[in-house]
Order: C-alpha cells, then structure tokens, then sequence
C-alpha cells in the first residue's frame, strides 16, 4: 500500500482510490496552502500602504484594469490593486484550476457537490443548435420548446387572443415567488424599464412581484388591479415554498372568490420543475412551465422563472434579445483569457 501525504497534512493510501479520485482530492487541496494564494497574502501588506488616489493617477494601469467585450465596458481601476495585484490573483484562478472548472461545468460535469447536479444556466440560453449534454442528453431542445412554449402564450396574452373568463383581455401580471423565484426576474424588469425599445413593448402592462408574506404587502400589490384583468403566474422551483405557496392560495382565493373557482384555468399559471404539484394545486398541467433541476434557483432568471413574467410585460422577442446577450457573454466566459475576460476579472 502506497500513503501520500498532501499538502493539506491528509494522508491517503493509494489502493483505496481510483486515479480519477485522486486527481480530484489533490484539487480540492485548500486554497490557501497553495504558493499563488501566499505570495498575494504577502502582496496585500504592500499594497494597503497605497492610497487610490495614487493609484489613479497612473494611466497605464488604468487602461490595463479596463475589460471590454460583448457591447460591455468593465472598469475595475477603482479596486485598491495594482496590475501586480491582478496578474497574482491570474496565478491564483489558475492555481485554483479555474479554466478546467469552467469547462467542465459547459460540458454538463456535476459540479454543484452538494446536490449532486450538473450547473446548466448556461443551456438556459444557448443557440437553438447548440449541443449541451446533462447526463449523456442534450437539453437544448428541451429548454427551446418552453421558450417557443412561453413565446406563443405570451403572444397570445399579449394580442388579447388568451382572455379572462370575462372576456376582458389580460393586461396586469402577479408573479409569485421568492429568492431565486424572484430576485432576478425583478432586477432584469427594473433594468429593461429604462430601455426605451422595451418600455414601448410594455406600455399598458402592469408587471408585480409578490414575495413578502406580509398581508399589507399583499394588499398593497392588489391596489388597482382587477381579477378579471389579472394574470398570476406562480413561480417556485420546487412548488413547496412556504411563503410562496401561501401567496399563491391567497391570490388564488382573490380569484375564484371574485370570478369563480373555473377562473383559475384561465388567470392562473405556474413555472416549475414539480409539475406534479402545480397539478394538485390546481392550475391546469398545459399552463405550467418547466425547468429542470440543473438550474440553480438564483441562476434561473434565463429560465421560464424569468422569461415567462418578462415576454408577458415586454414580449418575447425583448426577452430574446436579453437571452442572445447572456448567450454571448458566456461565449466569451468560455474562451476569453483571463486577462480578457470580464466575468473572471468581476470576481
Ligand atoms: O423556487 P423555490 O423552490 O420556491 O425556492 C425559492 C427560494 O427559496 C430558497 O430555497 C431559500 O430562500 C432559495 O434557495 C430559493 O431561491
């Protein structure tokens, strides 16, 4: 038998391990012990005696701490570094395997370790020919007949072709969520306001997120809308959520109490990988929009979590533009080099 002893003090025997585990147990050899990680330690004494203003005033390492790609301009020279301080922190991602990890994370690897799954936002988004495999399948049509899903009932919503079981079109949206549910859909409608091509789109739409259980913060949200005019769209990943569930019944009271119980099939629709349990809540399985578990909950904006509420209040072909960017970004997160490469340098 054959002990190794690594750095991290870990003693392992060899017979016990396959290769493949052993390469990855000398990976995950802490951070911290590793050289690049010491001398930017060493590093951070220096450069605390440096004020920014000085900093500042040298123009080459401004330049050299400004990124630009995909339309974006990332300028980072405010950060109290200098360009030492950034080609350490290179050698610390490359000490830290980082091009290997971004590869194996596109190729559909489960490195989310603690759930077991594969990190796919990236499928959320990519061209309708792309091949991104989970498990030995490709996802991409799966993800692309929810979008052409989202992107004919939106149309329909939108063109007043999908009424109320009053005959009035839908013009306000309620979407119902938290967290992950919530926070990114919310974030990109707050940007996409200020955008005058979708400003235009949304013009007499309403779009309201729900999280809070508070029922001030619910009654709030129901100032000025009428049932016969609204459209829930529930949005849980797991369909469980506490918080999210007891909005959900309580909209869903709001509707039938006012409309009837047969008004839900027509004002209420989910987005959710348990469609079992958007079932047994009530909304009709033909109104439910999947995702899939390889969707981390704060990354599923891309997904029918985001993309749904958004085509609703802009239109599809807005939330197409925003996929296409988000597309193009992680492109450039794939094969950009470091140095280039603006979400590594945002870290
Ligand atoms: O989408 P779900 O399953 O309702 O979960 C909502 C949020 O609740 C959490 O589980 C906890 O806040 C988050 O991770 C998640 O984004």
């Amino acid at each position: 038998m054959i002990r190794l002893m690594l750095r991290s003090g870990l003693t392992i025997c060899l017979e016990k391990v396959s290769a493949l585990n052993l390469y990855r147990m000398a990976w995950s050899a802490l951070i911290c012990e590793t050289e690049a990680w010491k001398e930017l330690e060493s590093h951070v004494e220096d450069i605390k005696k440096t004020h920014l203003r000085e900093l500042m005033s040298d123009e080459d390492r401004c330049m050299a701490m400004m990124v630009e790609s995909e339309g974006m301009l990332l300028d980072y020279s405010r950060q109290c570094a200098t360009v030492d301080t950034i080609n350490k922190l290179f050698s610390l991602a490359e000490a830290a395997h980082l091009k290997e990890k971004i590869s194996r994370m596109f190729n559909g690897e489960r490195i989310n370790s603690t759930e077991n799954r594969s990190v796919l936002h990236v499928a959320l988004r990519a061209p309708r020919d792309a091949v991104i495999n989970c498990d030995g399948k490709n996802v991409v049509p799966d993800v692309w007949q929810v979008l052409d899903k989202i992107r004919d009932f939106s149309d329909m919503v939108r063109s007043g072709a999908w009424i109320g079981v009053t005959g009035k079109p839908l013009k306000d949206v309620i979407a119902v969520g938290i967290g992950g549910s919530f926070l990114g859909p919310l974030f990109v409608h707050t940007a996409l306001q200020t955008d005058p091509e979708a400003a235009e789109c949304a013009k007499g739409r309403q779009l309201h997120f729900l999280a809070n259980v508070d029922p001030i913060d619910v009654a709030r949200n129901l100032v000025g809308l009428n049932p016969e005019t609204t459209l829930v769209v529930v949005v849980s990943k797991t369909f469980t959520t506490a918080e999210t569930m007891l909005n959900a019944r309580t909209l869903r009271e709001w509707i039938s109490s006012s409309l009837g119980p047969e008004a839900v099939a027509k004002h209420m629709v989910a987005v959710s990988t348990n469609l079992t349990l958007v079932e047994k809540f009530g909304i009709d399985p033909n109104n439910a929009f999947a995702f899939w578990d390889w969707v981390g909950g704060r990354y599923s904006v891309c997904s029918a979590v985001g993309a749904l509420p958004l085509s609703l209040q802009y239109g599809f072909s807005v939330v197409e533009k925003f996929l296409t960017g988000a597309s193009g970004i992680d492109q450039h997160f794939h094969s950009a080099p470091f140095v280039k490469n603006i979400p590594v340098c945002s870290r």
